[in-house]
This record gives C-alpha cells, structure tokens and sequence, in this order.
C-alpha cells in the first residue's frame, strides 16, 4: 500500500472510509446529469453543486473523496464545442474543487475541542472507456472488435496526465470492466511514469467475474506485478457480492482492498435510468461493512445510488461512532 493511504488507513482504526454515489447525491441537489457528460456537465454548468456534495460526504465521515471527473473527458468536452486548453482547465478543476472542500472542511474541524475527522485524501476519478461511449458498456465490458489496447491508452493518456499533475493524492480508476483495459491502464502508467498512487476497481454483475466474464484472478495478476497499482477493488456491484469478491480477491492479491459497492439497483444504459432491483439501504450497509472489513477490505465505500446517510452509516459502523452527532456536539459546544 502506499505510505499516504497506509497510513491513513491506519488512523482510520485498520479501515477507511470511501466517500458515496457522488452524481446520485449530485442529482438530489438538484442537478441534471442526463447527458452524454453525465455528472461531469456540472463541471461547466454547476461546479458550486460539486463542492456541495463534497462537504456533504466529509461531513458524513468520509477518509476518501473521488473528484468529478468520472465521465470527464478531453473528446467529450471537445464535442461540447470546449477547446483544448478549456477541456484540460475542467479536469484540473474536478480535481481543485476536491481539494478546496477537503481543505476547508479540515480547516474547520481543526477550531473543534476534539476534532474527530481524519484529514481526507482526494482521489481524481478515471471512468472507462465504457463510461465515456454512455452505451452502457461499463456494465458489459464490450467495446466491440475494434478497440485494442493501444486505442485504450491513447483515449486516456491525456486525462491521466492532466489530472495528475492537478495535485491529487490518488488517481481512482473507477468501474473497469475487462482485462483489455486492466491491461492498457497498467501499462499506461508505466509509460507516464505516473508518481500519484492509483486504485483500479472493476465492475461486476455476477459477483464471480468482471463484467465482461473475464476471472478476477487473471486481471488481478496483472494489477499485481504494477507497483504503480496501490489498491484493487470492485466498486458500482451489487452488494450482495462484494463478500465473496472480498474473500476471491485475498486469495489472489497482497494488495490493499478497496470495496464501493451501488446500491444493487441496476443501470439500464439506454433508457438511462436505475432499474428497481433488491436494493440496499443505510441500514444494510451498516452491517455488510463490518464483514468487508472482516472479511479484508481495507476501504470501503459506497457507489451509485448510495447517499451520505449511507457513508454515515457506514463510517459508524467501522469507527464506533456516530460522527455526524459529535460533530453537532462539538459545534454546539464551540
Ligand atoms: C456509472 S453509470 C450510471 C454512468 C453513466 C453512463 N456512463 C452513461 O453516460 O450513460
Ligand atoms: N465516482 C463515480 C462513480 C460512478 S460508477 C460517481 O460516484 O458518480
Ligand atoms: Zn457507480
């Protein structure tokens, strides 16, 4: 694991905790992301929302917020009518608008008597390819015969250089859906040398595979021989699976463990909207983080669909303490 995270982890009492749905909480703040930038349209239209769901995840106890940009990209922007130099300024604000409200909000709990946050790192979010064509494909893992590995690394060398020369303390390669990609993300950052200790989480839909049908076990090797790689996990998977993912995952990596699962509810990608599925609340995640934990994650978070009162369920159960409450206690007794 990487010193900053090791050592976060190990303030955070052996777990840390991962922010929530951050275009679910998005949208209840009243944005609307149907668009083809999804959440990262608020990046040109309501950058202030941003800010606001990121206080609101530290408020709920959150160690670890991911910055905006999960469908923010260079070729989306352009096709906006964005230049170049505009499209590169958005990412590096994704990134800027996290470190402002991490800055801020650590800035205030520092005047508390007791201050019982631990100061938060933000990781810069990298969506897939799949999450880039909007067709659904970071849920199937299928790009078609014509996409190689090399095509991979090239739609996502810029933004991996952008957003980490922003200043982030991670680089959260989120929802990856196949080996191809693995593969191409694991490579590219060798080539780029990139300094910033990444994640790489897959998606799954059946808890035994990633969504393409590809075995953990062979991606996870891959991961594996990467020292830039400081963290593997599965995030936007149903919960129900992430136990067993867990315990697939020790047999198959030394690495640190992250787990964000959605709330189980699933994404219908050409309707664009969330299809009723047995979902999971705050109060099943309350228990389900107590045996990720056990089971071997060493972050643990929350994906689509899950909300603040999700992680503020969560960080109480791995941290023993109702943090949104001492925080209103210590804030009155200022
Ligand atoms: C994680 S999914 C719900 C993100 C949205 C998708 N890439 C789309 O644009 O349709
Ligand atoms: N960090 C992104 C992940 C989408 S799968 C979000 O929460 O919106
Ligand atoms: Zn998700």
């Amino acid at each position: 694991m990487a010193g900053v995270v090791e050592e976060l982890v190990k303030k955070a009492g052996g777990c840390a905790v991962i922010d929530g749905g951050f275009a679910t909480q998005l949208e209840a703040l009243g944005a609307d992301i149907n668009d083809s930038l999804w959440s990262a349209a608020c990046l040109i239209t309501k950058p202030h929302l941003i800010k606001e769901v990121h206080m609101q995840y530290l408020e709920a106890g959150a160690d670890v917020i991911i910055s905006s940009s999960y469908q923010a990209t260079i070729p989306g922007f352009l096709a906006r009518g964005l230049r170049q130099e505009e499209a590169e300024g958005l990412l590096r604000t994704s990134v800027h608008l996290a470190l402002e409200a991490r800055d801020e909000f650590w800035k205030s709990t520092l005047t508390k008597p007791k201050p019982i946050y631990n100061r938060a790192l933000v990781a810069a979010s990298i969506g897939s390819y799949g999450a880039f064509l909007a067709d659904g494909s970071e849920y199937s893992g299928s790009y078609g015969d014509n996409i190689m590995a090399e095509k991979l690394k090239d739609f996502h060398r810029r933004r991996l250089q952008v957003l980490a020369s922003a200043g982030p303390d991670l680089i959260a390669f989120e929802a990856i859906p196949n080996k191809m990609e693995a593969q191409a993300l694991v490579e590219l950052l060798e080539e780029e040398d990139i300094q910033v200790p990444s994640w790489i989480c897959f998606s799954s839909v059946d808890g035994k595979h990633l969504c393409s049908g590809e075995s953990f076990g062979d991606c996870l090797q891959i991961l594996n021989a990467s020292e830039k790689v400081a963290i593997v996990g599965v995030n936007c998977t149903p919960p129900q699976f992430i136990e067993g993912i867990i315990r697939e995952f020790k047999k198959q990596t030394g690495k640190a463990i992250a787990v964000y699962p959605n709330s189980g509810e699933v994404w219908d990608g050409r309707a664009k909207r969330w299809l009723p599925a047995e979902c999971f609340g705050r109060k099943s995640f309350d228990v389900m983080a107590r045996r990720w934990q056990e089971a071997g994650a060493s972050l643990i978070g929350g994906c689509c669909r899950t909300t603040p009162s999700t992680i503020r369920a969560v960080s109480k159960a791995l941290k023993g303490r109702d943090r949104a409450l001492i925080s209103l206690e210590s804030s009155e007794s200022v």
